[in-house]
C-alpha cells in the first residue's frame, strides 16, 4: 500500500539503498521521442487538463488563489504558504522555460482551476555529472479534491511533457518522506519580529522569558557591519556569476548557473528576491554574497494579524568575509525590511551560523529527492548546494 505509485517510478527504491553494485546514475535510458505517450493521461470525467499562461494576469491571478487556499500548510495547520503573483511569474519562467510545463486541472464545466503541478528548466551538476533537469513544484490539489488520487496522474502528465523536451532526470523536495531522499534538511527560524510571532503562535515565550526580554534578545543593529556591504546591481552579474560558480563547485549537487541564471534567479526584485554583495573598498573586488526570497504565509487563526512576512535563505558565498557577520548583515536588512522571520535551511555552510545567530529549529524537515538519477549515498545537508523556491 505504502508508496503505491512511487514503487512504479525510476527513483531510488528504499530496498536499494547502499546497494553500490548499481552504479550512480540515471536509472532508466531515455526513450525516443517518438516512443513518448503523445496524448496527455486520462483525468477522471469532471475534469480537464488547461496549459496555464503565466504571462496572463488573469491566469496569474486564478493560480495565486487556488494556492492561496489550497497550497502547503504547517504540521499544525497554523500557516499556508501564500506566494506572491509577482513571485510566481518569476519563479515560473527563468531563461528556456516551457509553457508547457506549467500545467493546471479544470472543472469542464465551471472552468474552475483545481489542480496546479509546474516543471522549470535547469541545470544541475551531481557530482562531476552536469544534467539537464526539471525542477518539479507548486503540486497543490484543491483541499475539496484530495484522495482522488489526482496527484499520481498529474506527476506522470508533468513528466510526460518533460520527457517530450527531451529532459529525462529531475529534482523536487517534499515535506514527507517518499522513495527516496538524497538529503533530508531540518529548518531553522530566527526571529525578526518576536512580538509578532509569539501573539500568533509561530513562537512560544521562553521559560524564565519576559516579552521585553525576549524583544531584547532579538534586537538588531540599525546598520550593517561590513564595509562595501551593498544592493547587487546588473553590472555585478559577471562577479556575481564567477563567485557563486567558484563557490558552489564544493558541494555535490548544485546548479550550474551562467550569467543568464544569475541575472534571472539573483537580480533583486521588490516583493520577491533580495542579494547583497561585499565589494571590497580597496580592491573593488566582489568578495562575498548573500540572498534571500520572499515568501510570505497566510497567518490562518488570527485576528490581529492576517499574513506572516517571510525571509527564507537562498545562496551566500563568503570568502572574505566570515560567513556569521555576512548572515548577520543579511538578518540587518530583512528586519528592516520590515520581515517577521529569517528562515533558514541546514544546506551549505548554513549550520555555522544558525545557533550563534539565535536561529531556532523548526519543526519539520524538507526532504530532497531526484528523479531518475541514484545516488549510493544519502547526503549529508551540507553537502547539498541546491536551494528551490
Ligand atoms: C510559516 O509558514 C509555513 C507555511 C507552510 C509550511 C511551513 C513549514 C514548511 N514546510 N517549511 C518549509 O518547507 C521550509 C522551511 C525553511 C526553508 N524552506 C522551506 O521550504 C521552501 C522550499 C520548499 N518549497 C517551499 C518553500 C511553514
Amino acid at each position: 500500500k505504502r508508496h503505491k505509485f512511487w514503487e512504479t517510478q525510476p527513483v531510488g527504491q528504499f530496498k536499494d539503498l547502499g546497494d553500490t553494485s548499481l552504479p550512480e546514475g540515471p536509472i532508466e535510458s531515455p526513450t525516443p521521442l517518438t516512443e513518448v505517450k503523445q496524448e496527455p493521461y486520462n483525468l477522471p470525467a469532471p475534469y480537464e487538463w488547461i496549459t496555464c499562461d503565466m504571462e496572463s494576469e488573469e491566469m496569474c491571478v486564478e493560480v495565486y488563489n487556488l494556492l492561496t487556499n489550497n497550497y502547503v500548510e504547517d504540521d499544525e495547520n497554523m500557516f499556508r504558504f501564500n506566494y506572491s503573483k509577482e513571485f510566481l511569474q518569476w519563479a515560473l519562467r527563468p531563461p528556456g522555460y516551457y509553457k508547457s510545463w506549467h500545467i493546471g486541472v479544470r472543472v469542464k464545466t465551471s472552468k474552475k482551476l483545481v489542480a496546479f503541478i509546474t516543471g522549470i528548466p535547469a541545470r544541475i551538476r551531481v557530482r562531476d555529472d552536469i544534467v539537464d533537469m526539471a525542477e518539479v513544484n507548486f503540486l497543490c490539489v484543491h483541499k475539496k479534491l484530495r484522495s482522488k488520487r489526482l496527484a499520481p496522474v498529474m506527476i506522470k502528465e508533468v513528466t510526460r511533457r518533460i520527457h517530450l523536451e527531451n529532459i529525462w532526470q529531475a529534482a523536487y523536495t517534499a515535506g514527507v518522506v517518499l522513495p527516496t531522499p538524497i538529503t533530508t534538511c531540518q529548518y531553522w527560524h530566527r526571529s525578526l519580529n518576536p512580538k509578532k510571532l509569539i501573539d500568533v503562535g509561530f513562537s512560544r515565550l521562553g521559560a524564565r522569558m519576559t516579552m521585553s526580554r525576549t524583544i531584547k534578545l532579538y534586537k538588531l543593529p540599525d546598520q550593517t557591519a561590513t564595509p562595501g556591504f551593498r544592493k547587487m546591481e546588473p553590472h555585478d552579474i559577471p562577479a556575481v556569476t564567477r563567485l557563486l560558480r567558484n563557490y558552489l563547485k564544493q558541494f555535490i549537487v548544485a546548479p550550474d548557473f551562467d550569467e543568464n541564471d544569475v541575472e534571472h534567479w539573483l537580480l533583486p526584485q521588490e516583493n520577491v528576491v533580495d542579494s547583497y554583495l561585499v565589494e571590497s573598498p580597496e580592491t573593488h573586488d566582489i568578495t562575498d554574497f548573500c540572498s534571500f526570497y520572499t515568501l510570505p504565509s497566510s497567518i490562518l487563526g488570527s485576528q490581529n494579524h492576517s499574513t506572516l512576512k517571510a525571509a527564507y535563505s537562498y545562496y551566500n558565498v563568503s570568502t572574505k568575509t566570515p560567513l556569521l557577520q555576512l548572515m548577520n548583515d543579511a538578518l540587518i536588512v530583512a528586519k528592516k525590511k520590515d520581515f517577521d522571520v529569517f528562515n533558514a535551511l541546514d544546506v551549505m555552510h548554513n549550520e555555522t551560523f544558525l545557533k550563534e545567530l539565535k536561529f531556532g529549529p523548526g519543526d519539520g524537515k524538507l526532504h530532497y529527492y531526484l528523479y531518475n538519477y541514484r545516488l549510493n549515498h544519502v547526503l549529508r545537508s551540507s553537502e547539498l548546494g541546491l536551494v528551490l523556491l
